[in-house]
């Protein structure tokens, strides 16, 4: 496998916030990854670092091998869609999409047409003029038809609806399927794009605090739901990751479980299920902010 992205000690520090705090993590060539955190976590800091759209306090960042800061010969392989792109005061979709295929050597023009379609984009409404969802339609439609080696997507589908969220992640899968190439998505949504993901990272408080294949990490928890005495001697050695009582009966996060404790629970007259990939991230995270904690 080759190394895409290669960050190592990467800090970027606002005055007294650190965003992104000593973050190390490589990212291989032709996988989906997601970046997935809380608000303030971090995560388009990092998008911006690894785009060279700004400085690092320290640490080193390797995008195809060479720094990304005004590097041309990077960042023409590199997409950055973000949640906040921001066009030229006359501008419509039609002169987005026209455009495009000046920065994007890639760029496919029929695949831009269909997209067009399927979103519905209004091609020659100005910019300014056009709905949330349909801003977003736009950025999708750049980064998908952009078909650029590294492509970001920073929480893309603000404001798209139901219907348009599934033909991005559909239109993704088919298209990358056919073009294989590097995708690092953000998004909240997470349990919608948990299928689409080969790899998490998560960052908290500016801090990786999950870099891990998302089969196994999928894996990697258990919810553990019976009585309150039989679920506490099943995970009185174990480690907890969150715990929910109702009543007399308990239902408790656990990690990774071998076949026999899962033998020993079901005779125990326990249930097992799996935790889907937003549980197991709203437990990791759903910590007190540190800055709080020094506080309190
Ligand atoms: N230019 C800046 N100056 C000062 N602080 C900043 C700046 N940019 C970001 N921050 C702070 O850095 C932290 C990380 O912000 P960032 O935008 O990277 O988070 P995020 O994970 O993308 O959040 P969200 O999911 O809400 O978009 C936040 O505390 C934010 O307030």
């Amino acid at each position: 496998m080759t190394a895409v992205i290669e960050v190592s000690g990467l800090t970027k520090r606002f005055k007294n916030v650190t965003a992104v705090d000593d973050v190390s993590f490589s990212v291989e060539e032709n996988t989906i990854s997601g970046l997935l955190g809380r608000n303030g976590a971090g995560k388009t800091t990092l998008m911006q670092l690894l785009t060279g759209q700004d400085f690092a306090t320290r640490g080193s960042i390797r995008v195809f091998g060479e720094t990304p800061v005004e590097n041309k010969h990077v960042l023409q392989r590199v997409c950055f869609i973000k949640e906040s792109q921001k066009y030229p005061e006359e501008f419509t979709a039609k002169h987005v999409f026209r455009s495009a295929p000046w920065f994007f050597p890639n760029w496919d023009g029929v695949f831009a047409e269909q997209l067009i379609d399927d979103f519905r984009v209004p091609l020659t409404r100005r910019i300014k003029k056009i709905s949330r969802g349909q801003l977003s339609s736009i950025g999708v439609i750049v980064g998908l038809a952009s078909r650029a080696p590294l492509t970001f997507f920073d929480e893309p589908y603000l404001g798209l609806d139901a219907v348009a969220r599934q033909i991005f992640y559909d239109r993704l899968l088919s298209d990358y399927a056919e073009h294989p190439r590097t995708v690092v998505l953000s998004t909240h949504l997470i349990d919608e794009v948990s299928n689409l993901l080969e790899h998490v990272f998560v960052i908290d408080d500016g801090r990786l605090i999950i870099d891990q294949d998302a089969d196994s990490l999928r894996g990697s928890a258990t919810t553990v739901v019976g009585t309150r005495a039989a679920v506490d001697a099943f995970v009185a050695h174990r480690e907890v990751l969150h715990t929910d009582h109702l009543g007399g009966l308990s239902s408790v996060t656990v990690g990774r479980l071998s076949q026999s404790e899962r033998v020993e629970a079901v005779e125990a007259g326990l249930e097992l299920s799996p935790v889907s990939l937003q549980q197991l991230v709203v437990q990791k995270t759903n910590v007190p902010h540190k800055e709080f904690e020094q506080s309190a």
